[in-house]
């Protein structure tokens, strides 16, 4: 399996808390509310035509308030609970396999091998030491002794407990446990991860440092990781895409700059209200594109509506030439717009367009000339203006 690939597939998937399903299913088939499909038949509809890609190597946080079917569509991915209707594709070794279906002994395999649960807490057992812990599940699975403490003693030192590893687990605080928690999941050679809220218990600072922690592991090992949260900072920091639900239903599913400037709905839009866009949008989520940009003569580009800076490009769309207010331009990153210019220096200030929008408002505030956006090729692909940012702050308050 290579990156970009599908590594779950949830296709319309309906989840009916009942014996027998059929009545509240032909309910929800004529539009029946949620509420309704309870007074009529005593079934709780958990789930209703959910369907999400998940890439390999992702974070897919879904997201919503209390009883809108986060867990419900997380345990259903290694089926600890039954899907009514539609199908819950798991990638395995270059097959889909649905686990809605399959067979018992297949089930088995995938819970081994392929997706692990992580629950609140991450229950450690206190009777073990912290190097038992993170390798039990290797342990279950039969790995000897020298092989488990090479894989152990590995992630102990990414989660900072290498000095810890012979110690009960319940010698360590709270936090620490939960980063013995975090190196057991990432330790099991499992490749989903599903991870319902493991933080949310937790203090503040301590949340906020294990949502790192979980960011730097994911970094190296790159799982597949589905995570249930009611905390849309969380998501927004964690989720390279966010599933919002309501009712049982994904209201709205995309990278979380599309949450937060496209919000589909009320619901979506009341939960993004109190977000600061400013954590969330990079250069490339604000420019304007630079096909867009109006041409200034003999292969030169005006970057700006007011005609203060101008770039000319090359056949490859690299700057050649860059002119600020009729002047040769200095060239100054936007992460460096709070250092000293020379004296009477003309800025062209450019960024990546990764750069955090932040960074380009901060170079804005230094001098209001335009900020150039580059790709990792040094191709200009976009410039940013002052009325840029305010569009993609501003857009979303005008629903
Ligand atoms: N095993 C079950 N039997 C009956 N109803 C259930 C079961 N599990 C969940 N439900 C119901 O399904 C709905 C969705 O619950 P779910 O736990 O998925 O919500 P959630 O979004 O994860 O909420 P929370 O943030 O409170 O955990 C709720 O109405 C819940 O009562």
């Amino acid at each position: 399996m290579s990156e970009g690939e599908t590594a779950i597939s949830i296709r319309n998937v309906d989840i009916v808390f009942a014996a027998n399903p059929a009545p509240a299913l032909k309910l929800l088939d004529e539009g029946r509310s949620r509420e309704e499909i309870l007074a009529a038949t005593n079934a709780v509809l958990g789930a209703a035509g959910v369907s999400l890609e998940v890439k390999r190597g992702e974070i897919c946080v879904l997201m919503g308030l209390s009883g809108s079917g986060k867990s419900t569509i997380l345990r259903a991915i290694n089926r600890l609970n039954e899907v009514s209707r539609g199908e819950i594709l798991v990638a395995d070794e270059g097959q889909m396999i649905n686990v809605a279906s399959c067979e018992a002994e297949t089930l088995r395999r995938l819970r081994q091998r392929r997706v692990t649960m992580v629950f609140q807490q991450f229950a450690l057992l206190p009777w073990r030491t912290v190097r038992e812990n993170v390798g039990f599940g290797l342990e279950l699975r039969g790995m000897t002794k020298p092989e488990r403490d090479a894989v152990v003693d590995q992630k102990l030192a990414m989660v900072g407990l290498s000095k810890w590893a012979d110690k009960f687990a319940n010698e360590l605080s709270g936090g620490m446990q939960q980063r013995v928690g975090l190196a057991r999941a990432f330790a099991t050679d499992a490749d989903i991860l599903l991870m319902d809220e493991p933080f949310s218990a937790l203090d503040p600072l301590i949340r906020t440092k294990l949502q790192d922690e979980l960011l730097s592991l994911q970094k190296e090992l790159k799982k597949t990781i589905v995570f249930v949260s009611h905390d849309l900072d969380e998501a927004l920091k964690l989720g390279n895409h966010i599933a919002i639900m309501e009712g049982g239903r994904v209201v709205q599913y995309g990278p979380p700059e599309d949450i937060i400037l496209k919000p589909v709905n009320d619901y979506v839009r009341e939960f993004v209200a109190n977000v600061n866009p400013l954590n969330v949008l990079s250069a490339y989520n604000v420019m304007r594109d630079a096909r867009d940009l109006e041409p200034a003569g003999e292969g030169w580009l005006w970057l700006d509506r007011r005609r203060t800076t101008r770039f000319r490009l090359g056949p490859d769309r690299k700057v050649v030439q860059a002119e600020a207010m009729g002047s040769a331009a200095t060239w100054v990153a936007t992460e460096d717009a709070g250092k000293p210019f020379p004296e009477g220096a003309h800025v062209a200030f450019w960024a990546r367009q990764s750069t955090p929008l932040r960074h380009v408002m901060h170079a804005m505030q230094r001098d209001a000339g335009p900020v150039a956006v580059f790709d990792a090729e040094d191709h200009l692909v976009g410039a940013i203006g002052v009325r840029d940012v305010l569009g993609a702050v501003l857009r979303r308050e005008q629903g």
